[in-house]
């Protein structure tokens, strides 16, 4: 047995840099902290070659390979957060689905949920424990190994966005399978986007219980759907999950964590998600950050929202971009991001220029209060 299998969700080095906590938080920063969706991720070449011939779930499901690929981007730059190497897809294959990485194409289901009557397929009681303790043991040995570097963030997918992977097979443009779910059988898709919600809720305190100091919540599915169905199918399901993880950190005296909710192309529903019990809502790069302020009205953090595009720009560029961005959303209450993960062509000093750009401007905006 490796020696890190021995490793225990307590005795975590001391935190250094809170900074993203304290944003997230709404409290006072030294300056604005800055972490990239998909920062451990195919833009880098020491991440290519570690994963090079593995298999992507078999990474997923090996602790210390998940350890090494969240800690790389920390080597190369400042970021105030790490976020665990994982996938939001664990969740379905711990309901008992198979769920394949195909290069060149993503996720695929073999066999995706075609009718409410496959529903049964799915496992009626999940120990999240038991198929998921994968992703506590590497939460845990990350929190370690960061050595109290940065906070480190635990994730899931959200039932909708899950609950449609689990029923196209894979990425759609216009999610015609799983909608017609929504029309057809509504009450199939609430039992399912329930069974979702009661595995998520075990999954996220079981990330917080093994060493996640942050949440985030992606729904990346919102876009293919109006306000009317997010405010049936979505939004009920998202606030459940706040707010039972809350409760259950409660009751098991741990401290809360601070919870972002990223609906990518739902800013639709901004006003709700501000009132959702999310300390955080998070922003793609079509809303501008001044109506996201006023919309949001000062009730919650912000993150975001840089176009990942933009990263293709000069380093000159990039600094001007940032520094629009930063003076327009405001260096209290906010974390800055891009508005989706990085993609794998993205050059890792245009990531380099983006962080330093956030951290200078951000700092000469705070000393001039
Ligand atoms: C929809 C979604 C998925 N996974 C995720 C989402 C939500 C965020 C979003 O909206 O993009 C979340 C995710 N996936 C991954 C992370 C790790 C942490 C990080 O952000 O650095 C996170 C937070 C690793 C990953 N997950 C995946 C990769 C790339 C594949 C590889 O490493 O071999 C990584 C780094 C694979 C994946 N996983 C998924 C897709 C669509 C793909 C294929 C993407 C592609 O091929 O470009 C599902």
């Amino acid at each position: 047995m490796d020696e890190d299998d021995h490793i225990l969700p307590k005795d975590f080095p001391e935190l250094k840099n809170d900074t993203f906590l304290r944003a997230a938080r709404g409290e006072e920063v030294e300056h604005v902290p800055v972490w990239c969706m998909r920062q451990a991720g195919r833009y880098l070449p020491e991440f290519r070659e570690f994963r090079a011939g593995k298999d992507f779930f078999e990474t997923c499901r090996s602790p210390e390979d998940c350890c090494e690929l969240t800690l790389q981007p920390l080597r190369r730059f400042p970021f105030d957060a790490a976020i665990i190497f994982s996938d939001i897809l664990v969740v379905p294959q711990a309901l008992g689905m198979d769920v394949q990485m195909v290069a060149g194409k993503g996720p695929t289901f073999p066999e995706p949920l075609k009718e409410p009557d496959d529903l049964q397929r799915l496992r009626s009681k999940v120990d999240v424990a038991s198929e998921l303790g994968y992703v506590f043991r590497a939460i845990t040995l990350t929190r370690h190994k960061l050595e109290g570097k940065v906070p480190l963030i635990g994730f899931s997918g959200a039932p909708w966005t899950l609950m449609s992977y689990m029923i196209e097979s894979g990425g759609s443009t216009t999610h015609s399978k799983a909608k017609r779910w929504l029309y057809r059988h509504p009450e199939a898709s609430h039992a399912l986007l329930k069974r979702l919600t009661d595995v998520i809720v075990d999954y996220l305190l079981g990330q917080v219980k093994a060493g996640a100091q942050a949440l985030q919540v992606f729904e990346s599915h919102a876009g293919c759907l109006g306000p009317v169905e997010f405010k049936v199918f979505a939004l009920p399901y998202l606030r459940d999950i706040a707010r039972r993880v809350k409760d259950r950190l409660k009751e098991s005296g741990l401290d809360n964590v601070p919870m972002i909710v990223f609906a990518k192309d739902g800013h639709y529903a901004l006003e709700d998600l501000s009132q959702s019990h999310y300390e955080v809502v998070g922003l793609d790069w079509t809303i501008d950050p001044c109506v996201a302020r006023q919309r949001t009205g000062g009730k919650v953090s912000l993150q975001g929202n840089t176009d990942p595009c933009a990263l293709y720009a000069t380093k000159e560029c990039i600094s001007e971009i940032v520094k629009t961005m930063v003076e327009a959303f405001g260096t209290r209450g906010y974390i800055a991001n891009l508005g989706h993960g990085l993609y794998p062509d993205m050059d890792p000093e245009s990531v380099g220029a983006f962080v330093e750009a956030v951290h200078t401007h951000s700092r000469r905006l705070l000393n001039h209060k």
